[in-house]
Formats: structure tokens, sequence, C-alpha cells
């Protein structure tokens, strides 16, 4: 029986196998199947959908490309590299994002922790070894405690959604571009161009991404001096980049290390976005093994 392949874009992994109780899903090389569509019975990513979150996912991106300029970034990662907020453990931050919804996603309305769980535990089956990039799974999307009261509670559009670099040209692969015209940097001749305030080949530690929670939890994994290799915080700092790693903009401002590492931001991208589902992960059940992880890779408080 062939599969059929809904959404063209998964990359040079993707492989076409022979799956006995399905003709949608998708298996790819790694053993991991693909759903055909998502929770709300949507392709993922697809934000043109008619579907129950269309309307507000377009306009948290609205609010989100008016906002993110180059000085706002300036000013939030000034702010938030301080990590003077709070102290805590890792475990204890995953707990706190069991309250935290995410309105810039199309795919997935449940709390937040069972994301992250159902992430890190399909990159496990499939992974097995690679157990940096379990708790990888764990600990991506951390950074959206910034919605919370001890955090500043900042609005959705300063913590998710996609993220693009500031202090150049907005690519038109981004998510709902048209919004970007709003944006006083749109019409800065200094922002504006596709260098912008960048050289060729400088690196993407050197351009400044909106502002959101990839950064601010690369901060806090650095800050904290976590001992992840440098792809699990690439990937961290880098998983909302859809316009890089899904469309292949801004590749002329990446450096050598830059590409080795994308080359791990695409294998996790897949668990990232097609783990979404209704199916819950027991967390008491896996509890001990990622507090291992965490012990293993991070010190036991964290500044935040
Ligand atoms: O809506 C989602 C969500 O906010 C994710 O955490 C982020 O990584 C994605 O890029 C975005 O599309
Ligand atoms: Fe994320
Ligand atoms: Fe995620």
């Amino acid at each position: 029986m062939t599969i059929l392949i809904h959404q063209p874009d998964f990359g040079i992994e993707v492989e076409e196998k022979k799956v006995p109780n399905s003709e949608k899903d998708l298996v790819l090389d790694g053993g991991f199947v693909l759903p055909h569509a998502n929770s709300f019975g949507h392709n993922f990513r697809d934000y043109d959908a008619e579907s129950e979150r269309q309307q507000g996912v377009e306009t948290f991106y609205k609010t989100q490309h008016i906002h993110q300029t180059y000085d706002f970034v300036k000013k939030m990662r000034g702010e938030y590299g301080k990590l003077d907020k709070v102290e805590m453990s890792l475990w204890e931050c995953c707990e706190l994002l069991n309250n935290v919804v995410d309105e810039s996603d199309p795919d997935l309305d449940e709390p937040q922790i069972q994301h992250l769980l159902q992430t890190a535990e399909a990159i496990r089956r499939d992974y097995p070894n690679e157990d940096w990039l379990h708790l990888t799974g764990l600990i991506h999307d951390l950074g959206k405690v910034l919605l919370l009261p001890s955090f500043g509670e900042l609005p959705q559009w300063a913590v998710v959604g996609d993220t693009f670099p500031v202090g150049c040209a907005f690519d038109e692969s981004i998510v709902h571009h048209k919004y970007f015209n709003e944006n006083p940097d749109y019409s800065n001749h200094a922002y504006n161009t596709k260098l912008g305030v960048y050289e060729k080949g400088c690196g993407l530690d050197k351009v400044s991404m909106s502002w959101g929670h990839d950064d601010y939890m690369y901060l806090v994994a650095k800050e904290n001096k976590s001992t992840l290799p440098s792809a699990g915080l690439f990937i961290i700092r880098y998983h909302s980049f859809y316009a890089l790693h899904k469309s292949g903009a801004y590749k002329h401002l990446m450096n050598e290390e830059d590409e080795e590492n994308l080359k791990w931001l695409h294998v996790f991208n897949k668990y990232d976005l097609y783990s979404k589902s209704k199916v819950r992960v027991d967390v008491e059940k896996v509890k001990p093994y990622y507090l291992s992880l965490i012990q293993k890779y991070f010190p036991e408080k964290l500044r935040w």
C-alpha cells in the first residue's frame, strides 16, 4: 500500500514505507509515525485552514509582527539576561507550565507540560542513546513561563509564536508576513535590507531574534552553565525559527557551526511538531527518568 504524503516539506529524511494499519500516516526512517492530521483534523501548521483556532492565531501574529522591533528585542534581552526574577529547578518549571496554553499554536490546545513530554518521549523511542536530545525535548519550551506573573506576565506576542531576525528585512516565508507593514522597522532603511545591520556569514549568534521563549530559555541554559552539547542549545534557541529550518531563508547569515547544528534541529523539529496529540503522557511514570537527565546536565537550582 502506498503512503500519501500530505505535507511535502519533511526534508530529505522522509521515506515512504508500508504501514499495514493506515493509508495516511507517514513513517520516517527513525520509526516515528507522522500523523496525517492534527487534533482538529487539519494539516499541521496550516495557518489559513478554517478551524476553531484560526482567527485567534491570526490575531496573535498580527500583534506579534507589529510589536517585535529591533529596539524592543534589545531591551528585553538586556532585562531578562539578568536572570534575577526567580530561582527554581527545571522540573519545578515543567510543572509551572501545566497552566500555560499557547495562543499562537494552530495544532495544540493541551497544557504545555504534555507537549514537552510528548516531544521528549517520541525522541526517546527513536534515538534511545541521545539522552541530551531527550532532555532538549523536555525543556525546549520552558521559556513560556514568561507568561506567568512572577516572570513579568509578558503578553503572548512577546513569548510564543515563530521567531525571526530583527534588524534586517522580514522574509516573505514568515507566517502572515503581511502584518509586518505596520512594524516601524519595516520602513526603516537601516533595518529593511537583506543584510540590514548584519554581515554575510556572521553566524546566528550575532543576529538578534524576535524576543520570546526560545532565546530566553537559551539564556537560562547557558548562563546556568548547562553541559548540554552545542546542538542542544542551538535547538532551544532556534526551534521556532521556521523561516530558516523549514523555508531555508536567512541562510546567508549562518556560519559553519550553525550548518552543523541545523542538522540536529531538522531532526528535532519533526518530533516537536508531529508529536502534538490528545494522547497524554503519564507524568509520574516518566518523571524519574527526566530527573536523572536534569541532574546530569544542569545544576539543581537555576537562576531565571
Ligand atoms: O505556535 C508555536 C509555538 O509557540 C511553539 O512553541 C513554537 O516553537 C512554534 O514556532 C510556534 O509555531
Ligand atoms: Fe516552542
Ligand atoms: Fe515545542
